[in-house]
């Protein structure tokens, strides 16, 4: 008998072991649902992670469980053609004789074939990508956002269990990468596949993620929610110039001579410019940490539109004269929480401690996902 806990229902993984000088020794789970994102540093060994788990690298030891399915323990390695996963690299590798429609189908086919389930059909995939204006093109008369949006159908097409995608943004430019972020965004919100996302740039994990394994120097230095991550001043993310939380909101009205939306966020309701939707639609929000100020009084006149009641959690000090403080929002500190940046001379002159009720002016509330996505082709 082994004296291991059943396998959790979510993800599991665990590594260790050596590539040349580089050392990996990671273990996280993860929910088996949403975009978990590998965040860290260039060769923290995120990468290595991917491909451990897709079983294309073996290290002396490894464990990997998807949904209570053992697909590594000990002497135990399902090879990688056994292993229901879609991979998309950087770059698409597209077979560049055959047109969209038959790179689409090639996966489709080769899952079929080994006998998967087909869960995932061509058209829905089609639909869910804008492909259908690119069924006839060659891979070679695509842009570099198109090509990834048919490595991304082709991979799903294959019917996977679970999708590896390793940085598949950072080959394409700015405008490209804004054309194909909310494609991912649908893809999250409608597959509920679940999805391990390869990532250095923090603007794409807090649009795509909805949890996070932190890495540094090939080590786990913690996983969570994203706003769990996002908050909590020990790590690197809250430390950061750009620190920001984003948080699930829920449109609850728009009001069209103001062209402002008022939307519902876990402890707060917030005031953002735009229109985002009908009431009910949920989204996210980004409230940078340079963006708030705190008040012990609520403000009688502001051109502020936002200043919820909140609760100090803790503070850590950044540098000598700043402070980064964790608010949890809500009059009893119920809600979600948010980050501060605030100098030491106010956090003393205002006297905040732990717990203290005050008042969040938010300065800026963004939100995450401007746009759905564009027309086709
Ligand atoms: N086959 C190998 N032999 C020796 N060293 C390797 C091998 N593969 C990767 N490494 C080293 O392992 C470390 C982690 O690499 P990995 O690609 O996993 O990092 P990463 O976090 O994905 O980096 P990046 O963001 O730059 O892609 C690096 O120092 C890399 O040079």
């Amino acid at each position: 008998m082994r004296d291991r806990a059943p396998p959790a229902l979510g993800l599991s993984a665990r590594f260790r072991g050596r590539l040349g000088d580089f050392r990996l020794d990671v273990a996280f789970e993860a929910p088996d649902r949403g975009v978990t994102a590998l965040f860290g540093p260039s060769g923290c060994g995120k990468t290595s992670v991917l491909r451990a788990i897709a079983g294309l690298e073996r290290f002396a030891e490894g464990y990997f469980a998807l949904g209570g399915d053992v697909w590594q323990e000990g002497a135990a390695f399902r090879p990688v053609h056994r292993r229901p996963i879609g991979y998309v690299f950087q770059e698409a590798s597209l077979f560049p004789h055959l047109d969209v429609r038959a790179n689409l189908d090639y996966g489709r086919r080769r899952a079929l074939r080994g006998g998967a389930r087909e869960s995932t059909r061509f058209d829905d995939v089609v639909d869910l990508l804008g492909l259908s204006r690119l069924l006839a093109r060659a891979p070679g008369a695509l842009s570099g956002g198109e090509r990834q949006r048919v490595a991304l159908g082709r991979a799903l097409l294959t019917q996977p269990r679970l999708l590896l995608m390793d940085e598949p943004l950072s080959a394409l430019d700015r405008l490209a990468k804004e054309e194909i972020i909310p494609y991912l965004e649908r893809l999250r919100d409608s597959l509920g596949l679940p999805t391990l996302y390869v990532s250095h740039d923090i603007g794409e994990v807090e649009r795509l993620a909805d949890h996070v394994v932190l890495m540094a120097a090939g080590r786990v230095a913690a996983a969570g929610p994203l706003g769990e991550i996002q908050s909590r001043p020990d790590l690197p993310l809250a430390r950061m110039p750009e620190a920001a939380v984003t948080l699930a909101a829920e449109v609850v009205a728009h009001d069209p001579d103001y062209d402002l939306t008022t939307l519902a966020a876990h402890g707060a309701r917030l005031i953002a410019p735009g229109a985002f939707g009908p009431p009910g639609s949920r989204r996210r929000v980004r409230i940078a940490a340079p963006d708030v100020a705190l008040v012990r009084d609520p403000p009688r006149a502001s051109s502020i539109l936002n200043c919820p009641a909140a609760r100090v959690i803790e503070a850590a000090p950044r540098g000598r004269g700043m402070m980064t403080v964790v608010l949890a929002l809500g009059a009893e500190g119920e809600g979600a929480r948010i980050l501060a940046r605030i100098t030491r001379r106010s956090w003393d002159h205002l006297g905040l401690g732990p717990g203290q009720p005050v008042f969040a002016q938010i300065k800026g509330v963004a939100l995450v996902s401007p746009s759905a996505p564009g027309e086709e082709g």
